[in-house]
């Protein structure tokens, strides 16, 4: 289980970023006092436009930066802001920007990051055949990351970002840039690891993805969630045909709350 609760993160904007955000103000609050739970055997899904607050969010929830204010829970009652080398047992961040180290192997790279992780030799090889198996690296293992395709890459990255076989899953952004079927491959061994139980938070600007992968959404804009629940849920709440639907009339009421149009 993740609890997240009243999350706010705020940036300080230098000259050059307030310049470019067309804005006066030096303050930007990227996540305004959001709070969501995740369970166990979930899919969370937070959706949002660009710049929406939703890798903050992720990134505060698996400890790569402070929030201001609120906290984020796991197994009950360990804090991710007190207690964040305990948090970071349970959590595993995904993104498919990791950068790997062109001139290592899978393998190498694999076990350097397993080990990190405090897991055994034992343990390494087995969750390597594992995950090596599910994402077709088995063939590549002693190939030089710089001979890769950016599909391979990704799905090494993964593999690696899931080694120690955490409770819960965070992953930004799972489909971005994947060719179809590499993205298959991801959402495919979501749902699996939905299915043994893991907590999985995910973010998105797809709505395909939010409707078919999701169990629950949160829609994120300008940093606030305006609404939580199942894809039949909010499509009844909005009295809209599809998430896409139920995402503008959001949107729009949000940008006509605000004065502004859309
Ligand atoms: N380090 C930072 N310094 C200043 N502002 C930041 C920083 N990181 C993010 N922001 C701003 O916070 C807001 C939220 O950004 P964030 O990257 O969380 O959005 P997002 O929903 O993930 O969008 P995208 O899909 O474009 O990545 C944006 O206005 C962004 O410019």
């Amino acid at each position: 289980m993740l609890k997240v609760k009243g999350l706010t993160k705020e940036f300080k904007l230098s000259k050059k970023q307030m310049k470019l955000e067309h804005t006066t103000d030096s303050r930007k609050i990227a996540v305004d006092d959001i709070s969501f739970d995740v369970k166990p055997g979930e899919i969370f899904g937070l959706l949002g436009p660009n710049g929406a607050g939703k890798t903050t969010a992720l990134r505060c929830i698996s400890t790569l930066i402070k929030p201001n204010s609120g906290d984020i829970l796991v197994d009950g009652d360990v804090s991710v802001v007190k207690e964040e080398d305990k948090a970071r047992s349970y959590l595993s961040f995904l993104t498919n920007e990791l950068k790997l180290e062109d001139h290592f192997t899978p393998n190498y790279i694999f076990n350097y990051f397993a080990k990190l992780y405090g897991l055994n030799d034992k343990e390494i090889e087995e969750r390597k055949e594992i995950l090596f198996k599910k994402f077709g690296v088995d063939k590549f293992k002693e190939v030089k990351i710089s001979q890769l395709s950016t599909g391979m890459k990704q799905k090494i990255s993964i593999a690696v970002s899931l080694s120690h076989n955490p409770p819960i899953i965070i992953f930004d952004e799972p489909t971005n840039g994947l060719d179809i079927l590499t993205a298959r491959t991801v959402t495919d061994y979501l749902e699996e690891l939905r299915n043994e139980g893991k907590t999985i938070i995910i973010s998105t600007h797809i709505m395909s993805v939010a409707s078919k992968l999701c169990d629950r959404i949160g829609i994120l804009i300008d940093g606030k969630i305006r609404t939580i629940g199942s894809l039949d849920e909010i499509l009844k709440e909005q009295e809209a045909i599809d998430l896409e639907d139920a995402f503008f009339k959001i949107y729009k009421r949000v940008k006509a709350d605000e004065g502004g149009t859309v």
